[in-house]
């Protein structure tokens, strides 16, 4: 991984795979195409700090439980954006998620936001959620033939992300050909997700038409969400409705500012990428579980049956889902085993050391490896499985501490989680409630890294449930 941020002199000491070359070091053992499952492997093999090194850039990879929980410690270790996330400034610019930590945007941004993303402000969201949920099931009943379940749940946040935050339908559900700005979207996560990025002069040898593309996506994407912002600012009857009308209107109390109209739109962005994937690739990898073990698809059944006894779509009230347990252990599972933000990048905000004995100077940057640190052994012999009853109450209590971290941690957290739990359990819930779901024989999960993890190829067949 290239960032020009570390200084990392320290590694000759950190164990490292076997085959390194000079130069080009791990070129052999790493693999392009799923970058943070070998890595995953390889930490089963190297141990909680390792170094990955290409071509002469270092990567220091954490998955210990121990070793994370150090490098969580806001007092020594802060967020960095590393290398994947420079990729996305272009497009989503000083927004939440790619802002720097030095940048003021992102604490104005931060006060100003933070409200529309408490548990409570779910309520304001809620009717949008279940409507969208609600063509999703009409789609559904449809379908005779199996479903591409990651398209469609992509499709299905993107749409909920898009009516919540900013009361704006890009019709992705109901067309097939899901629009211009949609695919200006994906080409440009596509693009920003290129690994080939570490092999010198690629880029410019063969990507150029990638880069014309590029550039071409990012002027459409700004122009569709600058067309919304405007017309909202030059609407005489606006009334309070959403997350762009609280950007609209709000004021940072410390600095007495409002956010200028570019960081409205990186926001906007910013929602449309970070909070549509990762959501949508989250409810496709536990529908692969509930399809594939009827014993744990039955437990949820029979909570949401108990709720909702009839055949009708379910009326999930904002204040149910908070109720439903055994599916809210099924999504912290899921996430558990697939976090579908793979991992965050933390550098050292001094010199500091490690485990005792890596030392780190300032601005040093390590990438906490979520897929391996959520497998850790110290997760039970059962770490590799998919059992959301550790998530139990009493099982909830021995699960080592600090280390489930699928929304990221300290400040730079994931400021959209309670929404992420919400769209995906009224999701869940629904899809449950009014299919069963019939998984294809064939297939063996076959987990595609682009920004996100997202299980490949995943079909299933939706029937009606007969009661
Ligand atoms: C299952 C779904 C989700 C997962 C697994 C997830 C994961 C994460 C992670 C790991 C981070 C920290 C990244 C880092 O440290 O560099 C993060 C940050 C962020 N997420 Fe999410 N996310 C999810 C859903 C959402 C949703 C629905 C939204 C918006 C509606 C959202 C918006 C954001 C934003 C804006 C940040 C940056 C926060 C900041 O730095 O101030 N995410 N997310």
């Amino acid at each position: 991984m290239i960032d020009t941020t570390s200084t990392t002199e320290l590694s000759a000491k950190l164990p490292h795979p076997r085959f390194r070359l000079p130069l080009l070091g791990d070129i052999l053992t790493t693999d392009f195409a799923k970058p943070c499952q070998r890595l995953a492997e390889q930490a089963r093999e190297l141990g909680p700090v390792f170094e990955q090194k290409l071509f002469g850039y270092p990567a220091i990879i954490v998955t210990g439980v121990e070793a994370v929980a150090e490098v969580n410690d806001e007092s020594r270790w802060e967020k960095h954006v590393g290398h994947v996330l420079t990729k996305l400034r272009p497009l989503a610019g000083d927004g939440l998620f790619t802002a720097y930590n030095s940048e003021p945007n992102w604490a104005k941004a931060h006060t100003i936001l933070a409200p529309a993303f408490t548990k409570p402000a779910m309520a304001n969201y809620h009717g949008a959620i279940t409507d969208t949920v609600r063509e999703l099931t009409d789609l559904w009943s449809t379908t005779p033939e199996w479903i591409d379940v990651p398209a469609t749940t992509n499709k299905l946040t993107f749409e909920i992300i898009a009516r919540a935050g900013f009361s704006h339908s890009f019709g992705s559900l109901a067309d097939s050909h899901s629009g211009s700005f949609v695919e200006a979207m994906v080409h440009e996560l596509a693009y920003a997700n290129r690994r080939t990025d570490v092999l010198p002069l690629f880029d410019k040898v063969f990507r150029r038409d990638g880069r014309d593309r590029h550039q071409a996506d990012l002027t459409h994407a700004h122009a569709v969400v600058d067309d919304i912002i405007e017309a909202r600012t030059g609407d005489p009857h606006r009334a309070y409705r959403d997350i762009l009308d609280l950007m609209l209107d709000s004021v940072d109390p410390e600095t007495g500012e409002r956010l200028d109209a570019v960081n409205i739109r990186n926001q906007i962005l910013t929602f449309l990428v970070a909070g549509s994937e990762t959501s949508a690739n989250t409810i496709a990898f536990a529908l692969h579980y509930l399809s594939t073990r009827p014993d744990i698809a039955a437990s949820v059944r029979a909570e949401l049956d108990e709720r909702w006894p009839t055949a009708q779509f379910p009326d999930v009230r904002y204040d149910d889902v908070a109720k439903l347990r055994t599916l809210r252990r099924v999504i912290d599972e899921t996430l558990r085993l697939w976090p579908t933000g793979p991992g965050y990048f933390r550098r050292a905000k001094q010199d500091t050391t490690l485990s005792g004995r890596y030392r780190f100077a300032k601005k040093d940057w390590v990438l906490v490896l979520l897929l391996a640190a959520h497998r850790d052994p110290a997760w039970g012999p059962d770490a590799d499985q998919f059992n959301p009853d550790r998530f139990l109450p009493d099982t909830i209590r021995r699960l080592p501490p600090r280390v489930y971290k699928p929304f990221g941690t300290g400040p730079r957290a994931c400021i959209g989680r309670q929404f992420a739990h919400h769209e995906i359990a009224v999701t869940l819930a629904a899809l449950l409630h009014q299919f069963d779901l019939e998984s294809d024989p064939s297939y063996d999960l076959d987990v595609r890294e682009t920004l996100t993890l997202k299980p490949a190829g995943l079909r299933l067949r939706a029937h009606r449930r007969r009661r």
